[in-house]
């Protein structure tokens, strides 16, 4: 009896244990089976004060990570002293401990879009692939009608629109823009990481916040948009009218409307990368009002492209967007929620392993104007 009673005494909190640690390990997938808003994690429109923690940034972290109270933070020449915002804290367990691998004293390593130079083995791996891609190419061919170009009003897809030159051109000045501590994984407040590294140009993007910023989290202000980035959206707006003008669309700077990036995000997905259903809406009320676009690179293995009237992904249509695609939605399809639910492994043309060292994934630049 008295052991009965030890054993359902210690129920309760074991059992409590098990969940947290299994919902720590919740990501996009995961949340999918379990949670009816699974797309509330990766849904900028919910609180995502519930969700995400603050940014934790590569390389910095490092040497932060030995002063917990009060960061020295290098970069290029400038050193400032910052209080440290409280970020990789994972929730407390019963016990008030953390657990070992989300503790504020983790070190972070760099995140690079590219790879080192050791090209061969990179390159080997997209030859030994090559009938993989095959395969993805036809899975394409199949999904993607080539008359599509206008998905939906305000809608449009550019396919194969940025030259070879152009991806090389995207790639290293992400790259190096990017430096030692310009990706940063965006981690949930139960301890679960987001699918992708984020870099942030012009202003920065604060997931926790949910709101934009002059300043990043490691106190430094974000990048600015190079300006051959820049040109490279409007000619893209610009090419979309033509084809729209193709279609017999009459105004077609009514149904997208001219922008000047003032934001970018970028962001580089793995192989096992995706991005739930959201809406794009932290920008100002008179960007959305007016319906600026927002103008989507991709560059390197493709990616199955969801968009639709709400985060249902059964009732989304799909296309899959290959390197050089480009996406516009604004006008009436400023606010179409739009989330990539995998990438296609292998798929990325081979001359960006080649010239450029892109690791295996997909870089995607969305720009904006808040
Ligand atoms: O990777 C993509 O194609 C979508 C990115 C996106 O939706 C975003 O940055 O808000
Ligand atoms: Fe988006």
């Amino acid at each position: 009896m008295i052991l009965l009673i030890i054993l359902f005494k210690d129920m309760p909190s074991q059992i409590g244990r098990q969940q947290e640690s299994r919902s720590s390990q919740w990501d996009v997938e995961s949340s999918r089976s379990k949670n009816p808003h699974e797309m509330k994690i990766v849904d900028y429109s919910s609180d995502p004060r519930q969700h995400f923690q603050n940014a934790s940034r590569g390389k910095g972290m490092t040497s932060r990570a030995k002063i917990p109270d009060r960061w020295v933070i290098q970069q290029k020449g400038r050193t400032s002293v910052k209080m440290s915002p409280k970020r990789k804290m994972s929730p407390k367990r019963e016990d008030g401990q953390h657990s070992p691998e989300h503790t504020d004293t983790n070190t972070i390593p760099p995140f690079h879009i590219c790879v080192k130079q050791h090209g061969t083995a990179v390159l080997k791996s997209y030859l030994l692939l090559e009938s993989k891609a095959q395969k993805c190419r036809e899975i394409e061919r199949s999904i993607n009608d080539p008359r599509k170009t206008i998905l939906r009003p305000g809608m449009v897809l550019l396919k194969n629109y940025i030259s070879h030159a152009d991806q090389i051109k995207i790639i290293k000045t992400c790259e190096q823009l990017g430096g030692e501590d310009g990706f940063y994984q965006p981690v949930y407040n139960n301890g679960a990481k987001l699918r992708l590294h984020m870099m942030c140009l012009g202003k920065d993007w604060d997931p926790e916040q949910r709101s934009y910023g002059d300043i990043r989290s490691d106190g430094f202000k974000p990048p600015i948009i190079p300006a051959e980035l820049k040109e490279m959206v409007s000619d893209a707006i610009l090419a979309s009218h033509a084809k729209m003008r193709d279609l017999g669309v009459k105004n077609p700077h009514e149904a997208v409307p001219c922008m000047e990036p003032d934001i970018c995000i970028v962001k580089f997905y793995s192989n096992s990368g995706k991005l739930g259903l959201h809406q794009d809406r932290d920008e100002s009320a008179e960007s959305i009002g007016k319906g600026l676009p927002v103008v989507s690179f991709s560059i390197g293995n493709s990616a199955e492209f969801l968009y639709g009237d709400n985060r249902d992904p059964e009732q989304a249509k799909k296309v899959v967007l290959k390197s050089g695609d480009v996406v516009i939605y604004g006008g009436k399809s400023r606010l179409i929620f739009h989330g990539v639910p995998s990438i296609i492994p292998d798929s990325a043309p081979k001359f960006l392993a080649e010239e450029a060292n892109l690791r295996p994934g997909r870089l995607n630049l969305t720009f904006r104007k808040f």
